[in-house]
């Protein structure tokens, strides 16, 4: 299977927010990486059709997606940032009424909910209604409810924005066992969660592919130029003011900090291996500040 971003363009009133993005995409799973307003859910949103492009299409196996929608429908899977939940329905009669949506077969259907309230841990919430839940439980509803078709394409909109640690290990467990064959694309701002997940990483900002490759690759644009230093509390402001900081630490007495320069910085302080974070700080951390 080969999903196919071809030129994208999305112009608003008075915003371009996204800019010919081009991508290809196979089973595996993509993080979709880059700062507030890049052009993240609106690409999401694109490909889940829940919005149309200005300019540009998208092939499902060579096939434009606009030919026939309700067929391309019906294999994906979307969380997007906001689910909206009927409040007063119970988890298992709120996913019933999704599956009757999706066309999930009704004969099918209660085993379907049953194995996805197992796997999402979901079980002892069954018969609770929605609006007593937490915020952390509905997004578990959320990622089950897009699992209930059995999408082959999974859209995932920051889908672990409201997990606790423990909810964040079960959830990207679940996601790789379900990555052999499908093509599953997670936007996130936290890469630490999809960074040892992803087949590949895409940076987007203002709309536009920065770059895509394997988090080995596009580590290597970065080599040697993340630094550890160990330095007296009083030095960080000067530092900050010349440096991109990007971690800070409490070493006893010191505190020790990475920093990402191209050259050697002014202090006392050695070559270290780059993380995907870091990878991040050097593309947005400026523009994060
Ligand atoms: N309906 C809209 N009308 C006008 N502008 C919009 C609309 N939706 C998004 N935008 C603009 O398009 C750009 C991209 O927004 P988008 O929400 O796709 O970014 P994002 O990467 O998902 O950001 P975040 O991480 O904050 O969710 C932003 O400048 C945003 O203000």
């Amino acid at each position: 299977m080969e999903l196919k971003i071809e030129g994208i363009t999305k112009l608003y009133k008075h915003n371009t927010a996204l800019n010919n993005f081009t991508c290809d995409l196979n089973p595996g799973i993509y993080g979709l990486v880059g700062p507030n307003g890049a052009g993240k859910t609106t690409l999401l949103r694109i490909l889940a059709t829940i919005i149309k492009p200005s300019k540009g299409r998208i092939l499902i196996n060579g096939k434009d997606i606009t030919l026939n929608e309700d067929n391309y429908r019906e294999i994906i899977g979307y969380l997007p940032q906001k689910l909206g939940f009927y409040r007063d329905y119970t988890v298992t009669k709120f996913l019933n009424y999704i599956g009757y949506l999706k066309d999930v077969d009704k004969n099918e259907a209660t085993d379907k909910i049953n194995n996805l309230l197992n796997l999402l841990n979901l079980d002892q919430y069954k018969d609770k209604k929605i609006k007593t839940l937490s915020e952390g439980i509905k997004q578990r509803i959320g990622i089950a409810q897009a699992l209930l078709n059995n999408p082959k394409i999974l859209i995932f909109d920051e889908p672990t924005l409201n997990l606790d640690p423990k909810e964040r290990i079960n959830f990207k467990n679940i996601i790789s066992r379900l990555s052999s064959d499908k093509i599953i694309i997670i936007s996130t701002h936290i890469i630490s969660d999809i960074e040892y997940l992803s087949k590949e990483i895409i940076l987007i900002q203002n709309g536009e592919k920065i770059i895509q490759n394997t988090p080995v690759e596009i580590l290597k644009i970065i080599k040697d130029t993340v630094w550890e230093a160990d330095i007296k509390p009083n030095s960080l402001l000067e530092l900050q003011k010349n440096f991109s900081v990007t971690d800070i630490k409490n070493n006893g007495e010191n505190i020790k900090v990475r920093i990402i320069s191209e050259k050697k910085p002014n202090v006392e302080c050695h070559l270290t291996n780059p993380t995907l974070d870091d990878l991040y700080m050097f593309y947005f951390g400026l523009e994060g500040n």
